[in-house]
């Protein structure tokens, strides 16, 4: 056990040992199975605490963990701000704290805003390949900033998707994104045009009221819907929420945080890791919601991840 002065990996060093959210794959499904194993999966992680700092229109989220599989302990301290007075700032900012398990010394410093963006799209991607219909052709993204982006390069990494559309309230930033990804992408006017007839759905904005409509679903589709993490906040409107089967990280979480599940009263079928371990079914052909909040163990794992290819090559 040393006790060497912690190591800061920056964002750019993350991008570099962690050049693939995929790479994440395996590390997340072990994790979220031992999650939903409860007490047997050796993954303690309390429910995240969430301060409001109101007089700007933001929260700071502490989530620790400690995952017995991998032996490894963390916290994450996230930022996320709803009214940006420069709108060009991102609008979450992050850093994980990864400590030695064995005596509690820190070891490392690492941004958390690539690791954010990185693990919440992996484990999207997660969902979608258990929940998503068998022959999916057009991917629809409504959002177009960091989640949508991550989320984008996994989705096309991943799935053969032959249609890509992009919708964001704001046309320019879909624009934009549009033309700094390597692949065809339609940027849509409105958000129903994006909608209608695709297979998978990705909601990545900072909503507060319904952007996305059950009426517009296609029956069968897969909705990740990875926005709206406060407990009055919506992305979802209350017939899609109802109609579907409805999938979420942490059913805890889902009950304390996601507002589409407390205020539309949706009943949840089963967690991620439940469907991951076959205690719960997929259901494919039925049109599905995986309802995101994010959980800490996958920062866990992504910190461990980064750490670790950090020390292979130092
Ligand atoms: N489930 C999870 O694990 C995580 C969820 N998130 C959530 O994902 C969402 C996206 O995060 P980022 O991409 O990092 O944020 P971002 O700020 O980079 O992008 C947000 C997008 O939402 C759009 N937007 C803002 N207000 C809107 C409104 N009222 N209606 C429609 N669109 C609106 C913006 O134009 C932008 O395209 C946020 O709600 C965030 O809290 C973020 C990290 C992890
Ligand atoms: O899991 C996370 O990290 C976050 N989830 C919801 C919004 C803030 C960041």
């Amino acid at each position: 056990m040393s006790s060497e002065p912690p190591v800061f990996i920056s964002a750019a060093e993350v991008e570099r040992l962690l050049p693939r959210a995929s790479l994440l794959l395996p590390g997340l499904e072990a994790a979220l199975c031992n999650f939903s194993a409860g007490a047997a999966g050796g993954v303690e992680q309390p429910l995240r605490a969430v301060v409001p700092v109101r007089p700007h229109g933001g929260f700071l989220g502490v989530m620790p963990a400690y995952s017995a599989a991998d032996d490894a302990l963390t916290t994450k301290l996230v930022t996320f701000y709803e009214h940006r007075g420069d709108s060009a700032a991102p609008s979450h900012r992050a850093t994980v704290l990864l400590f030695d398990p064995r005596c509690g010394s820190l070891r490392a410093v690492l941004d958390g805003t690539v690791i954010t963006a990185k693990r919440t799209a992996a484990v999207s991607a997660i969902a979608t390949k258990l929940l998503m219909p068998r022959s999916a052709e057009v991917l629809c993204i409504l959002g177009a900033g960091v989640q949508a982006r991550s989320h984008y390069e996994i989705f096309t990494e991943l799935f053969p998707f032959t249609e890509v559309r992009l919708w964001s309230r704001t046309e320019q930033h879909a624009l934009r994104l549009a033309s700094s990804v390597g692949g065809a992408v339609r940027v849509c006017g409105t958000a129903r045009e994006a909608v209608v007839g695709a297979d998978v759905i990705v909601t990545v904005t900072m909503a507060t009221t319904p952007i996305l409509f059950g009426e517009w679903v296609k029956p069968g589709a897969h909705v990740n819907a990875v926005g709206a993490s406060r407990p009055d906040w919506r992305e979802l409107d209350d017939v899609l929420m109802k109609s579907s089967v409805l999938v979420v990280d942490s059913r805890e979480a889902a009950l304390a945080e996601s507002g589409d599940v407390i205020l539309s009263g949706a009943e949840i079928f089963a967690e991620l890791g439940e469907v991951l371990k076959g205690t719960k079914p997929a259901l494919p052909e039925k049109t599905t919601v995986f309802k995101s909040l994010g959980m800490a163990v996958e920062d866990t794992i992504a910190a461990k991840f980064v750490y670790d290819a950090w020390s292979a090559g130092n």
